[in-house]
């Protein structure tokens, strides 16, 4: 709803209430309507202002409303009416003014604004466009080169952007809405003429054409397939070439094609799973709304290799004091100037200052002694981990909490070598660990409610998408990843090249394909854990078993590329050739082309002609089965947080929703069949055999994702 006052006797003060961000809902449009046509209507009142109760101006339209029958006055008319009032409206902004709310402000005649407020059109991050005027009025208002970067990334803009940009009128440092007050004060009565953005001529810059084309290959580049940011392109070209009111015929348009595209509903999906992967439960019911976390301002690194620098300087940024720990002294000072320079580099590109000071570095463990929270993060070989814990156990103060940046390893055998195994979770980083905003919080069957609570408080804090998930080989994503890979291998025996399958991936959406992405993270990682695992074997055996391991189809494809040392992208060589170690433009490589030609013919294997339709299925649809199994085992409470770790850690494309949602969308008997028809073909790959659980969706007539938690608990019930 929204409220109305008179203050100063003579402004009307209309506040919109609708917590927590004042989302412009069906009851607060009304509320604004009636408001706006109160004051208006009363001849006492020579202004108005417009704010958002609890110092926030607005969070747009209400997202929960989309895909729902829309009730209540619609949001053009709405603005409409106030741009066109005669007596002038100041939008008082602080918090967020973003989507349908920033659009609100646009249809005002002043914007001032608080100097902590964010602006910026994010519709595009939801497969939208600003359609109630946004893309024309923004426009006419900035320039086309600032409206088009606003609204194709949808970023928010500081108020001192924003005030630069010439989006508000006014900054202030004090009460925004005693501001604005003061200001429609100052200026009743004054002529609106020149104050109506929907009325200024749009700049035309000389080479429009040349800059829409330079853009629109821009952006069709980085959208991966999305469609949205191109139809934000094509609206912002129509308020520059068109009048006004056929710019909105355009906006309309386009925003019909995107509201009702699936790719509009996977975006809004991920928003809605970003959030709810929040409210964490644990099988043992320990919940976030029942477990406190514990207070950390202080916390260690232990390890200072590519995983622990980048692990310190996210939690600097985040405003804690870091001890940086590594005990060989040429390593700690290559990390010291490395972690320098990133936090430079960083505070350059965000503004601001680098938190150099919040990092002390040492060779001993004796300085984690007075920290809250220790991060391990030294050498995947649980020998040294073991070690490194009992040492931390000795040193630290009582009640601290260790966590453990493995990847790999079991985190409960690791708990159960500490006298405090409650204390003990997983936090596994994504490398680099201070860019990827994912973060998996694994708890073992002792970690307690408390450590899980402080972890995913902590991750929130350094702006990670964290996510609760159970203790397994591989946890959700890695667990996942493995099928994928896998699928990935095969193919290359069957006939495809690592062009082909990366092609089709990249087509679907990945920014890049499964074999460029091996070669970045280097090769040799992965098959130091097969090794481990004693599925790599030396040399190169030909006949039927030297393609089995345990009684499975096994490819020692990958073995065999890093026993001729080509480890990817770091010795330029590996899936691809590279111009020197360390280049990053891969390139196709023939002797890899002949490399698996002659592996074909020592196996006995015939290439065959593959379409991009069967590596889609195939990787995908493996990794999607082993999904569901996380979902069976409880690993992962529900979909929404299995497709939060692969849009936000694996590069899943957002416009399809996460691998769970894809599913969904194929359709479950689809996968379903398909998966059978797999596993028909390729026998000796139990992996493709369909999950219980996606048979169970299936045979409940396939409901939509919110659904499978309660199908998942049938299914348990019952075993
Ligand atoms: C003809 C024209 C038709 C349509 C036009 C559409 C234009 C639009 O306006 S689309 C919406 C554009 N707005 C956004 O994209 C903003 C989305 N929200 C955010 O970015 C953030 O929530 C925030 C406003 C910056 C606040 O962040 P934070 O303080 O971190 O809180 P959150 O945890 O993100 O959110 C709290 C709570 O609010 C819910 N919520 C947020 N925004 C909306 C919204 N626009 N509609 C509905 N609900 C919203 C969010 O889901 C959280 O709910 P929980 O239940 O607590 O999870």
């Amino acid at each position: 709803m929204a409220q109305y006052t008179r203050v100063s006797g003579v402004v009307g003060l209309i506040t919109l209430q609708n917590p927590p961000v004042n989302a412009l809902s069906a009851v607060v449009r009304q509320g604004i309507v009636d408001k706006v046509e109160t004051a208006l209507s009363d001849p006492k009142v020579k202004s108005v202002v417009i704010c958002g109760q609890n110092g926030n101006f607005c969070g747009g339209a209400d997202i929960k409303e989309f895909g729902t029958k829309m009730f209540g006055p619609p949001l053009i008319p709405m603005i409409h009416s106030i741009e066109a009032a005669n007596k002038p409206v100041v939008a008082a902004i602080e918090g967020s003014a973003l989507g349908g709310g920033l659009e609100l402000a646009l249809g005002c005649h002043y914007r001032i604004a608080h100097s902590k407020a964010r602006l910026g059109l994010p519709e595009v991050t939801l497969g939208l466009l600003p359609a109630a005027g946004g893309s024309q009025r923004l426009p006419r208002l900035i320039g086309v080169p600032a409206a088009l970067n606003l609204i194709t990334t949808g970023r928010h803009v500081t108020a001192a952007e924003a005030l630069q940009l010439g989006i508000v009128d006014q900054v202030t440092d004090h009460n925004t809405v005693d501001a604005a007050v003061k200001f429609a004060l100052s200026v009743a009565g004054r002529s609106l003429d020149a104050r109506r953005i929907s009325t200024y001529p749009c700049p035309r810059p000389s080479d429009l054409d040349a800059l829409f084309e330079e853009v629109m290959q821009k952006v069709r580049q980085s959208a991966r397939g999305a469609i949205a940011p191109v139809a934000c392109v094509q609206a912002v070209r129509a308020a520059a070439t068109l009048p006004y009111t056929q710019g909105m015929e355009r906006e309309k348009e386009l925003m019909a094609t995107l509201f009702t595209s699936g790719q509009a509903r996977a975006m809004q999906y991920i928003f809605f799973a970003q959030r709810a992967v929040g409210r964490w439960r644990m099988p043992s019911g320990a919940s976030w709304d029942t477990s406190k976390p514990r207070p950390v301002t202080k916390a260690a690194v232990i390890g200072l290799g590519t995983m622990g620098r980048g692990i310190a300087v996210a939690l600097a940024r985040a405003g804690l004091s870091v001890v940086a720990v590594e005990t060989q002294e040429k390593q700690l000072l290559e990390a010291k100037q490395a972690m320098s320079s990133m936090l430079e580099r960083g505070a350059k590109r965000r503004g601001g200052v680098p938190a150099l000071g919040l990092i002390s570095y040492s060779q001993s463990i004796q300085a984690a002694a007075d920290v809250d929270l220790v991060i391990e993060a030294v050498f995947e070989d649980m020998a040294l981990k073991i070690e490194v814990f009992k040492q931390l156990t000795a040193v630290c103060k009582p009640g601290t909490l260790l966590c453990t940046n493995t990847s790999g390893l079991d985190v409960d055998q690791l708990a159960s070598e500490t006298p405090n195994p409650e204390l003990v979770v997983g936090m596994h980083f994504f490398a680099p660990a201070h860019v990827m905003n994912l973060l998996e919080v694994v708890y073992g069957p002792r970690s307690s409610p408390q450590a899980v609570a402080t972890a995913m408080q902590l991750g929130k804090k350094m702006g990670k998408a964290s996510v609760a998930v159970g203790n397994c080989s591989g946890f959700v994503g890695n667990r996942m990843l493995k099928l994928y890979l896998e699928q990935a291998s095969f193919l290359l025996e069957e006939g495809a090249t690592p062009e082909l399958v990366d092609r089709a991936l990249e087509e679907f959406g990945f920014p890049m394909g499964v074999f460029r992405m091996s070669d970045l993270s280097g090769l040799d990682v992965g098959w130091r854990v097969r090794k481990a695992a004693g599925l790599a074997e030396p040399g190169e055996a030909s006949g039927p078993s030297a393609r089995i391991r345990k009684g499975y189809r096994y490819s020692p494809i990958g073995d065999l590329v890093c026993e001729q040392g080509r480890f990817g992208q770091k010795t330029g060589r590996g899936w691809y050739q590279y111009e020197k170690p360390g280049s990053r433009v891969a390139r196709s490589d023939p002797w890899m082309h002949s490399f698996l030609e002659q592996y074909r013919a020592r196996h006995g294997l015939v290439a065959r002609s593959i379409d991009h339709q069967e590596v889609l299925e195939r990787c995908l649809y493996s990794l999607i089965n082993e999904g569901f199994r996380i979902l069976e085992d409880g690993i992962a409470a529900g979909p929404e947080d299995i497709d939060v770790i692969y849009v936000f850690g694996y590069g899943w494309p957002r416009h399809r929703g996460g691998p769970m949602f894809y599913a969904s969308m194929v359709g479950l008997a689809k996968v379903l069949e398909r998966l059978e028809h797999y596993h028909q073909a390729h026998p000796d790959v139990p992996n493709l055999q369909p999950c219980s659980l996606l048979r169970r969706l299936v045979a409940s007539g396939s409901p939509p994702v919110h659904m499978w938690r309660e199908v998942r608990k049938k299914l348990h019930s019952q075993l």
